[in-house]
């Protein structure tokens, strides 16, 4: 592709005698190449400007950057809003790569990897190629591919999308991604909107902004494309209220009330009813907790409006075979019950807690958990208190350091313990914490694992083991060995 070309599409005016072949896109100084098109941003953490050289000395032909001019040799182009450039440019660079698939967008603050998973068990059970984009794995035909964010940088998205022979793309977009401009020069055919509650508030300052952010992705809905939004929820009817005046989108919503066009009731350990228009339907519950009915019902309503009727998704979904970290369930020598969760909101925590005490009935619940360091340190408090009203004993730990020390990250996590008489145990080592659980909990218990669901472990334990899951796995061969 030649620079002039890609200038104009970008609209940046630019008189240049040579017209070089750009070989490629990025907007990290490191990953240019010969040919290359470096896009300079502003970030977080570093300044791109402050890479251009680095650029030029790589390779790179030019460099779009919102300095109005920058010292030293090559060639320059001034422009407003690098984020949003890049992703055009990427997106033109690699031939606008939606317009081959049909793409589906999913947003909210839980539950986005749960419903594409389920969306694409029920497109490919229906026969429709389907790739995934998201926190687990990406999958592009066929095959997984490393995912190091939810939703990829521009380059790389545009880069997989191009790739991709996919029939369908279903795609999580974070409100990291939409505030970022990640997923600019896509257009999407439908949409879906999950729930908006506490997360991110380090990021994004407060919950209007961060509800802004996430009614973005509507606006990258095509023409008479399809909204689909769950109405519990101060954020999810208001986003309803705002998308309903807007004649060119069809808008469907889901909750638990007779006015959405999908509504369930019902909802039992096994199944749940669902009711849209004349059809009455019980749907098997892939997942246990009414927040899993409803994620099954965003996507179910999805997969209709790509033409698969209900009562197909509905036996599709007896072959759903589960999620990796997501209420992920495994049964002790000694009959306790274990669920390793993602859950690290405070509605995620509470929705999970509620679904294992209601698994629970009136066995011991026991909840291992812990923060990540550098993250929103506001839901700490309201987690640990969900925590304690739901289980019989809580175990804090700690997840992730990010750059926190552990001691430091371990006396924030005390400082967050709300002031009530049953103190939570504090443990430093999550592979300890867990342990301590497992030896603790009488026969026939439950015990929760919140946090890092099916991630390896970023820090080294005490215990030699990398997951939740593989020290559950240790601790239950010691144990069995030790009864042989
Ligand atoms: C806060 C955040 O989201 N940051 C993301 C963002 O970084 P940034 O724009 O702030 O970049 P920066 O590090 O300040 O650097 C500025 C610019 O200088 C460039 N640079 C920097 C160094 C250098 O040597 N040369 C160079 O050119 C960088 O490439 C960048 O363009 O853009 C980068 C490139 O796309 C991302 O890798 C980076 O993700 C960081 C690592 C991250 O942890 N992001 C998380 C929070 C995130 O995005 N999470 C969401 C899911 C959230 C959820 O729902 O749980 C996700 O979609 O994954
Ligand atoms: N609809 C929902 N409402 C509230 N909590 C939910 C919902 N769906 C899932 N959860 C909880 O949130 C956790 C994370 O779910 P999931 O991975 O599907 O969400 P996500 O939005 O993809 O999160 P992330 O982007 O951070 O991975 C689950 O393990 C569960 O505890």
């Amino acid at each position: 592709m030649k620079l002039k070309a890609l200038l104009s599409h970008l609209h940046i005016p630019a008189t240049i005698e040579d017209d070089p072949v750009i070989t490629g896109i990025a907007s990290h100084s490191k990953k240019v190449k010969p040919g290359y098109l470096f896009f300079a941003i502003s970030g977080v953490e570093a300044d791109g400007h402050q890479y251009i050289q680095e650029a030029f000395e790589n390779g790179a032909a030019a460099v779009i950057g919102e300095y109005q001019k920058i010292s030293g040799k090559g060639l320059y182009f001034y422009a407003e809003d690098t984020k949003r450039l890049l992703s055009l440019a990427a997106s033109y660079f690699y031939d606008e790569p939606y317009k081959k698939h049909k793409m589906t967008g999913i947003t909210g603050t839980n539950g986005k990897t749960t419903t594409s998973f389920l969306l694409q068990h029920l497109l490919v059970s229906h026969g429709v190629s389907t790739a995934l984009f998201g926190t687990v794995h990406h999958y592009i035909n066929s095959n997984i591919v490393k995912s190091s964010h939810t939703t990829p940088d521009p380059v790389t998205l545009q880069h997989l999308l191009n790739e991709s022979d996919d029939q369908a793309v279903v795609m999580e977009v974070s409100s990291h991604g939409l505030e970022q401009k990640r997923i600019e020069g896509i257009t999407y055919d439908q949409a879906i909107f999950l729930n908006l509650t506490h997360d991110h508030l380090d990021y994004h300052g407060t919950m209007e902004s961060y509800y802004l952010c996430k009614a973005k992705l509507f606006s990258y809905l095509k023409n008479k494309g399809t909204a689909i939004i769950c109405s519990e929820g101060t954020y999810g009817k208001r986003l309803r209220e705002e998308l309903s005046r807007d004649n060119n989108l069809q808008v469907w919503t889901y909750g638990k009330r007779k006015s959405d066009h999908f509504y369930i009731e019902d909802v039992g350990k096994e199944s749940f009813n669902l009711i849209h228009e004349t059809l009455h339907v019980t749907v098997p519950l892939p997942l246990p907790g009414e927040y899993n009915a409803l994620n099954t019902t965003a996507a179910i309503a999805a997969a209709l409006d790509y033409g698969i009727p209900i009562k197909s998704s509905i036996e599709y979904l007896k072959t759903f075979e589960g999620i990796p970290g997501r209420f992920e369930e495994l049964t002790l020598y000694n009959g306790t019950e274990v669920i390793i969760d993602y859950a690290h909101t405070p509605d995620g925590v509470l929705q999970v807690l509620e679904a294992a005490s209601k698994k629970a009935g009136n066995r011991p619940l026991y909840h291992v958990f812990g923060f990540r360091g550098n993250r929103d340190l506001t839901k700490r408090q309201e987690m640990i208190g969900i925590s304690l009203e739901y289980s019989t004993k809580t175990v804090l730990t700690v997840d992730d350091l990010n750059g926190v020390d552990r001691d430091q990250l371990v006396l924030e996590t005390k400082e967050a313990i709300p002031k009530t008489s049953q103190m939570p145990i504090v443990i430093a080592d999550r592979t300890e914490a867990i342990i301590l659980a497992l030896k603790e909990a009488p026969p026939n218990s439950v015990i929760i694992i919140t946090g890092k669901g099916p991630e390896k472990y970023k820090e080294s334990y005490h215990h030699p083991s990398d997951s939740d899951l593989a020290t559950v796995e240790l601790f239950q061969s010691q144990n069995k060995a030790a009864l042989l």
